[in-house]
């Protein structure tokens, strides 16, 4: 089967609580292979309880989770096929650069030795320097190699870059897009940061009070919304293909994040584009009963 038609992560009504408070709730996911998938929300939506799930670090409460057609960590082959660098991009701070290498290849069936080693020298780390002494870049830029290097299927990184410069952040992920593009690689990574995954990824995932609000490719998402402005109505006169996200209104005038499946006609309206980031904090603001009551707004573009 070819690298596009299958999903590197699939999700079945999956579920975390800890305690009394679900951390992730009813989360359906499809995420093709190939992709740059960025899963952005708010602290406290679910980014890394999804991450971990996905990566057999957590166990769901409820529903199944599949990554690379199997269950998360549940053999070696599995493992082998999931690269995950935690919050943090935490190292051994006591083991040198090149001891790290030495345990990414012992550890990891797949180990591709020459990819390391010329990764870390075009990074300019110095092989014998202990993890504890780089900076954060660094050590963010040595997980990542670690993670490259041992040949995933999927790599999952949860907020890579939170600690970066802007400098460093870019460097840090044209890096990871180039190890795409020699690769055969799809990749997860959650972020704070709409514009680096608007810039990076090619699918997101929006994750907003422990449910995912949206997911789709990029393309088709920023094809399907849309802001209309028009004279003050209602919006319950739309066209059912026609679904509001975010509506306000002054006197005169009504504003509404939309999503359109299909054609906008009424001149009464008028459209005007969105990016992501605009697209993003529509579904942010939307209010929380909004949430719950639409539980069914999750809604996927493929
Ligand atoms: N081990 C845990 N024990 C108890 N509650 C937890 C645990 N892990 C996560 N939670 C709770 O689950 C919710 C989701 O947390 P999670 O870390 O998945 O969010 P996040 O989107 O990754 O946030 P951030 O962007 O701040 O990293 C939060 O309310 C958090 O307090």
């Amino acid at each position: 089967m070819s690298a596009t038609t299958r999903d590197v992560l699939r999700a079945r009504g999956l579920g975390r609580s800890f305690g009394r408070r679900w951390a992730l709730r009813d989360c359906d996911l499809d995420v093709p292979a190939g992709r740059v998938v960025g899963l952005v929300g708010p602290n406290g939506a679910g980014k890394s309880t999804l991450l971990n799930l996905a990566t057999g670090m957590l166990t769901p409460t409820e529903g199944t989770v599949e990554v690379c057609g199997g269950r998360p960590a549940e053999n070696p082959g599995q493992l082998a096929k999931v690269g995950y660098v935690a919050q943090d991009t935490p190292v051994y701070s006591g083991l040198s650069v090149a001891d790290h290498l030495r345990l990414g290849a012992r550890l990891n069936p797949g180990w591709d030795d020459a990819l390391a080693r010329e990764r870390i020298r075009r990074l300019g780390l110095d092989p014998g320097q202990r993890a504890g002494r780089l900076s954060g870049g660094q050590r963010a830029q040595l997980a990542l190699t670690l993670g490259i290097a041992k040949r995933p299927e999927l790599l999952v990184l949860d907020e890579p870059v939170a600690a970066l410069d802007p400098l460093a952040r870019r460097e840090f992920l044209q890096d990871l897009m180039e190890a795409v593009a020699e690769q055969e690689l799809s990749v997860v990574l959650s972020s704070h940061l709409v514009s680096d995954v608007e810039r990076t990824c090619d699918h997101v995932i929006v994750l907003v009070d422990s449910r995912v609000r949206v997911a789709g490719d990029l393309d088709d998402l920023v094809a399907r919304h849309h802001r209309l402005t028009g004279p003050r109505r209602d919006p319950a006169g739309l066209p059912p293909h026609v679904r509001v996200i975010t509506e306000s209104h002054t006197e005169r005038q009504t504003t509404l994040v939309v999503r359109a499946d299909g054609p906008l006609h009424d001149p009464a309206w008028t459209v005007g584009p969105l990016g992501l980031e605009d697209i993003v904090l529509a579904y942010l603001a939307r209010p929380a009963h909004a949430v719950r009551d639409t539980r069914p707004t999750l809604e996927v573009l493929r």
